[in-house]
């Protein structure tokens, strides 16, 4: 079980406070010339993963802070916890084992005093032959022909990740053609029917539950047109599989138990994409490299649960996550992935993140007095650039921000990866120094501007710098670095749960919206007005049905 220790209360967290005031006012420009070798000292290599949080407003003391605020809030104990299989998501009395699910040492991982793993092994072995039969063809239709298409149905957790991987991963990618539907608004569905074939495509209906009301409306609505062309009910089963956890509502939904997938509650939604939710995945990019993409975050697991902190990737991030949430009051936290096909990547830890350390209440059932989870967010380089990145050199916020970077392109056309590559180099050089006025003053001088002009213009051309900024240049966006990555984000999340105090693996915050929606949806029918809101609840409803 995961200790109760309020991280405020601790020795280092009072010490950090001091030490916070009394780093204030110092820019990173002055720590990089006082010290040569501030970048390897703060530098680590994982596998082909360099990470250099030289960038960070940090000194040696810092550090070390930080570091004793993850000893005194037990942090090795709660990660033991987790690898052990105990019940640390104790809201709903269940384990936190998706490092089982990649477990590819496969020695014993104990829930309850029995291994998982063969069940795991056995759920991947059915992956396995299942992807193979589809992407060599011998799975066929109901009029024979091979399967051309696949639409995993699912959402949050049974959408994002597979999606976000299957994207990261395009570069090896099978002939499979895969689409995700998530969305309850019924133009998802249908503009990704209007380009499949009944006869070659192939629903995946992926929910853990198997009761989320988007996923099921859209699961029947994919039956319903299914049928309309295969007319008979028993060709479903060619043609439709379930993930989930609920053999009764997949099979009362008319799917076969054979065609079922099936994973354990001690997987959550949000850290579901390693077990049978993974299906499109392997669909997607082949078994064989969904089963690197496991690999990749079992080193991860590896490196997390055996590293002392100093150099524990995960902790790292989390520690300095901690630093600017609550101590120089950041509130949010950039991904900027300078590799195209990651472009989901932010969106996806967005839930991940978000849903995990969305918490006000600490694990005494007690309301925090300081922060906790960031706002996560953030699109592809070097689109960012020319957006929103204005804001993070000259606005009034301060965002903490992490650039990853693959050294080597999945598509090297000429000069393409140079020149997206020198862009993240130098944003994050500029983010960290700024431009001092003295600089602009000559700059502005060599150009010719009048001592007027000079003066009028110079405030606007001033960066600040010391923004800090995290860099991972990895060798090459492969299955395994990618799981490492994800694996790597969710161990931090993890790692600041701990600090924070907070239960990271529910996610009730999400209930009351689903609640309130499903008392609502009676009332939309019917042409009288409805009175049972709040003002504007009531006049927004009584609008909608005069204008439909
Ligand atoms: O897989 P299911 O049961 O359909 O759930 C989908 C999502 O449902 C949401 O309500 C939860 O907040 C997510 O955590 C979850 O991933």
């Amino acid at each position: 079980m995961l200790k109760k220790i309020n991280p405020t209360e601790t020795n280092a967290w009072k010490a950090l406070v001091s030490h916070f005031e009394a780093i204030q006012g110092t820019h990173m420009r002055d720590l990089f010339a006082q010290d040569a070798s501030r970048a390897e000292k703060f530098s680590v290599k994982f596998e082909e993963l360099y990470l250099d949080y030289s960038k960070n407003i940090i000194t040696d003391e810092t550090k070390q802070l930080l570091i004793d605020l993850a000893n005194e809030v037990e942090l090795k104990a709660a990660i033991d916890s987790m690898f052990n299989g105990e019940a640390i998501n104790e809201t709903e009395g269940r384990a936190v084992y998706h490092t089982a699910l990649r477990n590819r040492s496969n020695d014993p991982m104990k829930v309850n005093g029995e291994d998982v793993m063969p069940e795991v092994n056995a759920v991947l072995a059915q992956m396995k032959e299942f992807t193979n039969k589809v992407v060599s063809g011998q799975w066929k239709g109901y009029t024979g022909k091979a399967i051309t298409d696949v639409v995993n149905i699912g959402i949050g957790g049974s959408d994002l990740g597979p999606l976000m991987v299957s994207e990261a991963l395009k570069a090896y990618k099978t002939h499979l053609n895969v689409h995700f539907v998530s969305n309850v608004d019924g133009t998802h569905i249908a503009e990704t029917l209007k380009a499949v074939n009944p006869e070659t495509t192939l629903f995946i209906i992926a929910s853990k539950t198997f009761t989320t009301q988007e996923t099921m409306t859209n699961a029947q609505s994919a039956k319903d047109w299914f049928l309309k062309a295969a007319k008979e009910e028993n060709e479903v089963a060619k043609h439709f599989v379930a993930l989930s956890t609920n053999e009764e509502k997949v099979t009362a939904f008319g799917i076969d138990k054979a065609n079922m997938f099936r994973f354990w509650d001690w997987v959550g939604g949000r850290y579901s994409l390693w077990s049978a939710i993974g299906l499109s995945i392997s669909l997607s990019i082949g078994f064989d490299n969904f089963e690197q993409l496991l690999s990749g975050a079992h080193a991860m697991d590896k490196h997390f649960h055996n590293t002392d902190f100093d150099k524990n990737i995960p902790v790292i991030l989390a520690l300095l996550g901690v630093w600017y949430n609550n101590f120089f009051g950041a509130e949010s936290q950039a991904l900027l992935p300078y590799d195209q096909y990651m472009h989901r990547f932010a969106a996806y830890f967005q839930q991940g993140d978000m849903e995990s350390n969305g918490k006000y209440v600490d694990r005494s059932g007690n309301p925090v007095d300081y922060q906790t989870g960031p706002i996560i967010w953030g699109e592809p380089g070097t689109n960012g650039q020319h957006a929103f990145y204005q804001l993070i050199h000259q606005g009034t916020k301060l965002i903490p921000a992490d650039f990853i970077a693959p050294a080597q392109s999945h598509n090297a056309l000429s000069d393409h990866h140079p020149k997206l590559l020198s862009n993240f180099f130098a944003q994050t050089e500029a983010l960290m120094m700024g431009k001092t006025e003295e600089v602009v003053v000559d700059e502005l001088k060599a150009a010719g501007k009048t001592a007027e002009e000079i003066e009028a213009l110079k405030t606007f051309k001033v960066f600040e710098g010391n923004k800090p900024t995290n860099s991972m240049l990895v060798k090459k966006v492969t299955p395994f670095m990618l799981g490492a990555m994800i694996a790597m984000y969710e161990h931090k999340i993890f790692a600041q749960g701990v600090i924070w105090n907070i239960f990271s693996f529910d996610q009730w915050g999400v209930e009351l919206g689903k609640q309130l929606a499903n008392k609502i949806l009676p009332e939309l029918g019917g042409d009288e007005k409805v009175t049972s809101h709040d003002a504007s609840t009531n006049a927004l409803i009584n609008t909608y049905k005069e204008m439909r």
